[in-house]
């Protein structure tokens, strides 16, 4: 289904926040949940409605609009996918949470699997993944191939950054998945880490290093 760069202003404003030099673990965390909202925000914007009579203010019925139809799961991959949940969580706050345990082997760039735990009817559950990086995809695709065993069919992936090369590799292996970002950046380095990028953000969310 392809790529969306989310283009608003406060979500690019608060990137480049996040780019800079030396940022703060507290700075890091608060904005990759504020970015992580207006995300949720977009990535939502297609839910359905529908209408349901409710008593209003002055005691008669009025029509109103609510949300129908399928609920969500969200999908941090661990550790950095944490930094994200907050923000997603603030615009749905009854979402149910399935957690998904990567690391990225620094030398072959392989993602290694070390826990997983999804809500029991995640296949009826819109499934919205989050992590802050999306690099060669290696994380991604492991994750979405784990969604779609346990019967996941609508997927949406948040990253604050992905790299093309990421995002060519996940398109390719799952054309029907949409991925919504802040910023499509410009390309891997030698070391696999995404430039200009974040950085290591698992480190930077969790202070470690
Ligand atoms: O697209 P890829 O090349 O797979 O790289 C992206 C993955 O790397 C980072 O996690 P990392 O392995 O650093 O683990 P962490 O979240 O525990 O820090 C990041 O949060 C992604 O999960
Ligand atoms: O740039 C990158 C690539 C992978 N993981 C990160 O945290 N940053
Ligand atoms: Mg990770």
């Amino acid at each position: 289904m392809g790529l969306q760069v989310i283009k608003h202003p406060l979500v690019q404003h608060k990137l480049g926040l996040m780019r800079k030099h030396g940022i703060s673990t507290k700075s890091f965390r608060e904005l990759a949940n504020e970015i992580s909202t207006l995300l949720t925000y977009e990535a939502t914007s297609d839910f359905m409605l529908e209408p349901h009579t409710i008593e209003g203010w002055n005691e008669t019925p009025i029509e109103v609009e609510q949300l129908k139809g399928k609920k969500v799961t969200v999908v941090p991959i661990l550790r950095a996918g944490m930094g994200m949940l907050d923000g997603v969580t603030t615009l749905i706050p009854s979402a149910k949470v399935s957690v998904v345990g990567l690391y990225r082997n620094e030398e072959t760039l392989e993602p290694v699997s070390y826990f997983d735990k999804f809500v029991n009817d995640i296949g009826q559950r819109i499934a919205l993944v989050i992590d802050p990086m999306l690099a060669t995809g290696g994380s991604m695709i492991a994750t979405l191939d784990m969604l779609k065993q346990q019967g996941c069919k609508d997927i949406r992936v948040l990253v604050l950054v992905a790299a093309p090369e990421g995002v060519e590799a996940v398109l390719a292996k799952h054309p029907d998945v949409r991925i919504f970002t802040a910023s499509l950046d410009e390309k891997l380095n030698e070391q696999g880490y995404i430039i200009p990028g974040l950085g290591d953000a698992g480190d930077k969310i969790f202070g470690t290093r």
